[in-house]
């Protein structure tokens, strides 16, 4: 029978030759993902039935990543709460503060996670890993302690969702454009449940990075994930992490594979896109209306990348943010900071009077490191532009490319990125 890549990968991990969407499976993970927000609620519903062990410390990572290093005593106690777990059960994969970063970022590069595997983790942005051509989801904190304890997760095999993309971007127009105007197209719940299949020409030119910002924002569009094929471009993105073909299995979708809907986007007429408040699926062409920012952010598992980083600092080298704005600048990962200061991005970070912070979650979500105050006007390279999402619920939150919150925080407004050219100046 005819299946999908997801429909392929979930068969293999529940002893199934073939499945249907609709069916329910008991299905084997790989890896389980945990941070020490969500991972503590697990642990605790373990203990009290007194199951508290691991199915196999060698396929658990743990990477604390969003209330770190700790704002407060309570957010101290998660971490000591995660870490404590991690002594004791012997996990092998774990990325402390200073070692790590914003999880989902430092797992896609840490090679341990493969092609054809599952993963789950008590966190909504896990679908990010499906870029890989893995099955990855977030799962609640229930289905996380029976991850952690069995090593299993029961799912209702979704429908996919299949998303031809054709043409070449613009200049100034990034993968982040793409995921907005998809999200603005199908709308928040447009994908529920679904995987997003990620397909085409335009996908297949773009490097890794830009991949898992599509597969990131899956679940912006209420997706189970979203997935891309193998190819080329992967292999050698294994490959560079020291994992061979032999280490993992590769699928593909059969040509008579059923999808529950299929979209057809054609990049080259794409404009840099801006999701107003209050949800990311209302997308608007970048610079259109007069929006004043009083903050700019770059980071998140979304777009806290190197490759976005450089995109930044192409456009603020030789310029200066623009008097009334905060910039925050926030690398994913310790590794993401360290080739940033390498390369000299820290520099022309700073010079252009952004502030550049430690690598975490926390102004993604409103927890610490540039919280937004009564009225503050964000322009955001996250994906979660809700009510309340980055701090005061009166704030706003835009969501943009690096490229656009940096042109806008040059100007002071929503600014389409393509008025600035490669020296940065104005044009
Ligand atoms: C804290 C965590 C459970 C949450 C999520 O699952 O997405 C966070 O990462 C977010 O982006 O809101
Ligand atoms: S960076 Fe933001 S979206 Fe990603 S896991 Fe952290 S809080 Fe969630």
């Amino acid at each position: 029978m005819a299946m999908t890549i997801a429909e392929k990968i979930l068969a293999a991990h529940s002893g199934h030759d073939t499945l249907v969407p609709g069916q329910l499976i008991e299905c084997a993970t790989d890896w389980v993902l945990c941070h020490e927000i969500t991972t503590p609620a697990a642990l605790r519903m373990l203990e009290e039935r007194g199951m508290d062990r691991v199915f196999n410390p060698d396929q658990i990572v743990a990477i604390p990543d969003h209330s770190v290093p700790a704002m407060n005593i309570k957010a101290a106690q998660m971490y000591q709460k995660l870490k404590s777990w991690v002594i004791k059960n012997n996990i092998q994969h774990f990325y402390d503060v200073g070692r790590g970063g914003i999880a989902h970022v430092v797992l896609e590069n840490t090679g341990l996670a493969k092609p054809g595997q599952t993963l789950v983790s008590g966190d909504s942005h896990t679908c990010n890993a499906g870029a890989l051509g893995m099955f990855a989801t977030g799962v609640g904190s229930t289905d996380l302690a029976g991850a952690i304890y069995a090593g299993k997760v029961w799912f209702k095999v979704p429908e996919t969702m299949l998303i031809r993309v054709t043409g070449r971007f613009n200049e100034g127009v990034s993968a982040k454009d793409l995921a907005l105007e998809v999200i603005r197209q199908i709308d928040a719940d447009g994908a529920n449940y679904m995987v997003m299949e990620w397909v085409g020409d335009t996908i297949d030119a773009l490097d890794m990075e830009a991949r898992f910002t599509l597969t990131n924002m899956a679940i912006e569009a209420g997706g189970k994930t979203g997935i891309i094929a193998v190819d080329d471009t992967t292999r050698a993105y294994m490959a560079k992490r020291g994992v061979t073909p032999d280490q993992y299995t590769e699928y593909t979708s059969d040509a008579d594979a059923k999808y529950k809907v299929t979209l057809d986007i054609d990049v080259s007429t794409l404009q840099p896109t801006v999701a107003f408040p209050h949800i990311p699926s209302n997308g608007r062409v970048a610079g259109a209306d007069s929006v004043k920012v009083s903050h700019a952010y770059v980071g998140s598992c979304t777009n806290g990348r190197i490759s976005d980083l450089r995109e930044v600092a192409r456009i603020l080298k030789g310029n200066t943010v623009a008097e009334g704005v905060q910039m925050l600048i926030v690398p994913a990962t310790q590794q993401v900071w360290k080739q940033a200061a390498q390369e000299g991005l820290m520099e022309i970070f700073v010079d252009a009077g952004a502030t550049v912070s430690y690598p975490s979650c926390g102004a993604c979500l409103g927890m610490h490191t540039g919280v937004l105050g009564p009225g503050d006007v964000c322009i955001s390279s996250t994906n979660r532009n809700f009510v309340g999402r980055m701090g005061d619920p009166t704030a706003e939150i835009y969501l943009a490319s690096p490229a656009t919150v940096a042109a806008s925080a040059i100007t002071g407004y929503i600014s389409d990125p393509r008025a600035h050219n490669v020296q940065g100046q104005v044009a």
